[in-house]
């Protein structure tokens, strides 16, 4: 058998290639960024055929620096940004519509109509612009035409699994289970498309993917990768859930990428959330049981670092985040809450919008972005406590990963602010680790839960500082500052 597994991880902001060997070790890896198109306030596109470019292109360089041939790949796994909808023409491949990225709010109107307790139920999922289903209602209404063809089957929709699936395989239509239960379109209890939801939606079931399993194999590539098996898929976050080796009920990570998603391992039953959290598959092999997580998703993490950077212009990269927010002692007193997209949980307020409050002359850049460093660890905070609510049970450490975690004093500081020790794996692309396991279970690369487990080594752990008092000030700031950012854009 072939050496090495790789990994294809499509996030919102970059697109990479990874290749790793039998210990998890990355032996290479490639990674382009792609545009964020931004066309109206609350609006935010990706760029179908830029993203599938950029997949062929990281994979070629991926292989070349590595000097590898696609044979000395065992397979692949896919792991991508969850809820973005693309919708592409059946007959010529060619994407229809930019896609809809899941951060895009322009579907408010029509989230505000929705049967909020029939959609919890049968989803898991609080009706939100986050998931899928009124994006895609959204292009059917708003592009002539386009409901007919979709009636016909000629326009097909997909997450960006499904996208790079149908590209690289010359015509597959499928998609994961982990994707599909992020889609509104999927009933928790049956893992199948729900025909009363796709009326609801206004959907027609001949444009949607077949669901599998997150590892099988589903094809093999033909483009780029001649002859590989593509072996798993699994939405990002579970992904990470999966590569962190979170296996047993009660295990949970935090990845810090351009969102935020602290997901915890609640095992083969669904746990329902009475304080603002999702309920979705984690994963599921085959005919195995499915295995389901409760996941606290944040909208606006690294994208606050992005914002400051670019919008503001107040940083070069975003690692100088760090630099400068070090400059200062603390952030004085400034809070800034990033809800660029309403806030999602625990609170799923469509009509918050961001602030940064209490500024006075003598605030700078410094104490801003300080501010923005605590308010990705409040956020999380917030997230950690309704788990622990819903589950009755307190982390007593916290699993993170993703771009983020490389600013050691944002670190720190959720630390500080959570009261419990952080700890980072010496492999922090968790993300695209997780895809390359499954796909690496499904086709005996790797023969065990437990194999997998062993490769997991601790890179650094950061421990609590702030004395108790501290702790509890700035977290009845952080909300205060949260009531602030309240009932700001109708949504109706
Ligand atoms: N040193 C750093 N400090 C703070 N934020 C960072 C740092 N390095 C990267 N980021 C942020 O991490 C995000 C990218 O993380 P990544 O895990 O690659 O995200 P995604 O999977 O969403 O594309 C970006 O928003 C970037 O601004
Ligand atoms: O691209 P990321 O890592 O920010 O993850 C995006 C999530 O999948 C959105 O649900």
């Amino acid at each position: 058998m072939a050496q090495y597994i790789g990994a294809l991880d499509q996030g919102t902001t970059s697109t990479r290639f990874m290749i790793f060997d039998r210990a998890g070790h990355e032996i290479g890896r490639h990674q382009l960024e792609h545009r964020q198109i931004q066309p109206r306030s609350g609006w935010v596109e990706h760029d179908p055929s830029e993203i599938w470019e950029n997949t062929l292109k990281t994979i070629a360089v991926a292989l070349a620096d590595t000097g590898l041939a696609p044979a000395d790949l065992a397979a692949i796994g896919i792991t991508n940004q969850r809820e973005t909808a693309v919708l592409w023409d059946r007959l010529t491949g060619e994407p229809v519509a930019p896609a809809i990225v899941w951060q895009d709010t322009r579907t408010d109107y029509l989230v505000a109509r929705l049967d909020a307790a029939l959609i919890q139920d049968r989803t898991g999922l609080p009706p939100a612009t986050y998931f899928s289903a009124t994006k895609v209602q959204w292009l059917l209404e708003n592009t002539p035409g386009l409901l007919a063809r979709a009636e016909k089957g000629e326009v097909l929709f997909g997450t960006v699994d499904s996208w790079l699936i149908w590209n690289l395989t010359g015509g597959k239509h499928l998609t994961d289970v982990t994707n599909a239960s992020r889609t509104m379109l999927m009933s928790l209890s049956t893992l199948d498309w729900d025909d009363e939801l796709l009326a609801i939606f206004g959907i027609p079931r001949a444009m949607l993917p077949e669901i599998k399993s997150s590892g099988e194999i589903y094809g093999t590539a033909d483009a780029a990768l001649p002859g590989v098996p593509i072996a798993a898929t699994l939405g990002d976050q579970q992904a990470a859930l999966f590569g962190q080796t979170c296996f047993e009920p009660g295990e949970a990570k935090c990845t810090y990428g351009t969102g935020g998603f602290l997901l915890m391992n609640t095992g083969t039953t669904p746990v329902r959330s009475s304080h603002g959290l999702i309920t979705t598959v984690a994963y599921r092999f085959g005919e195995a049981a499915p295995v389901f997580a409760l996941e606290g998703s944040i909208a606006a993490c690294g994208s606050a670092i992005q914002w400051l950077r670019d919008q503001v212009g107040m940083f070069e990269t975003s690692a100088d985040s760090e630099t400068l927010a070090a400059s200062v002692d603390d952030s004085d007193g400034v809070c800034f809450v990033p809800a660029f997209s309403g806030l999602y949980a625990p609170y799923w307020r469509p009509d918050a919008r961001g602030a940064i409050v209490g500024l006075s002359r003598f605030h700078t850049a410094a104490h801003i972005t300080r501010a923005a460093l605590e308010a990705i660890s409040y956020q999380t905070r917030d997230v950690v406590e309704a788990m622990a609510q819903d589950t009755g049970t307190a982390l007593d450490a916290l699993q993170v990963d993703g771009g983020v975690t490389a600013n050691a004093l944002c670190m720190q500081l959720q630390s500080d602010i959570l009261g419990v020790p952080v700890s980072r794996p010496v492999v922090a692309e968790t993300t695209a680790l997780g895809a390359a396991y499954a796909a690496g279970l499904a086709i005996g690369f790797w023969k065990s839960l437990d194999e997998l487990r062993a490769n997991r080594h601790e890179d650094r752990r950061w421990q609590p500082s702030w004395s108790a008092e501290r702790r509890a000030g700035g977290i009845t700031r952080w909300h205060a500052a949260i009531d602030r950012t309240l009932d700001w854009v109708s949504v109706s």
